[in-house]
């Protein structure tokens, strides 16, 4: 059996609202701070550890350095944090791939593939099927915040067919 294929959008506020916020500095800053030499775009994300009290949870910065992919990207599998958020923020100018579901029953519904552009970051929402961080571009260096504590807070879901990531809509 061929594999679906999933087109891929671009990455904007609107579109990605359902499953978490973009990160970028987009109009004029919230305010301008350090002597007017700084734009500040203030509380762009939600932060959401939920129960931190259950395994001492708390918000942590990490770094990760991925491979970039090439297209066209076969998603074999999506997964979840149902304990907290998690953001992801390049560290370069580079674009990357953002794929997202609905949750349908338990298991990832129909995916959706955004394209960053260079300068934006995400934020998924706690709970939010996604697929892991996914450079198209070297470097692959990302900020990584999201929920640090002991307890379990990663659901994967492999599908049996995976899809096919590949076009951009003519
Ligand atoms: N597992 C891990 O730390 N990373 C994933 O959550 C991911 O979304 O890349
Ligand atoms: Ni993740």
């Amino acid at each position: 059996m061929s594999s679906m294929e999933i087109l891929i959008q671009p990455l904007t506020k609107l579109a990605f609202a359902p499953f978490g916020e973009v990160l970028e500095t987009s109009g004029t800053p919230t305010m301008m701070i350090n002597q007017g030499l700084c734009g500040r775009y203030h509380d762009l994300a939600a932060v959401d550890i939920g129960e931190a009290d259950a395994d001492q949870g708390k918000v942590g910065i990490s770094l990760f350095d991925a491979q970039p992919r090439r297209l066209p990207y076969q998603l074999d599998m999506m997964e979840r944090h149902p304990l907290g958020s998690q953001a992801f923020l390049p560290m370069s100018m580079t674009s990357f791939l953002v794929i997202v579901a609905p949750d349908a029953n338990g298991e990832p519904g129909m995916p959706l593939a955004f394209l960053s552009k260079p300068g934006q970051g995400i934020n998924f929402h706690r709970n939010i099927w996604h697929g892991v961080l996914t450079p198209l571009q070297a470097p692959g260096l990302f900020a990584v915040v999201d929920r640090i504590g002991t307890s379990k807070n990663l659901q994967e879901h492999w599908f049996e067919r995976p899809y096919i990531v590949g076009r951009t809509p003519e």
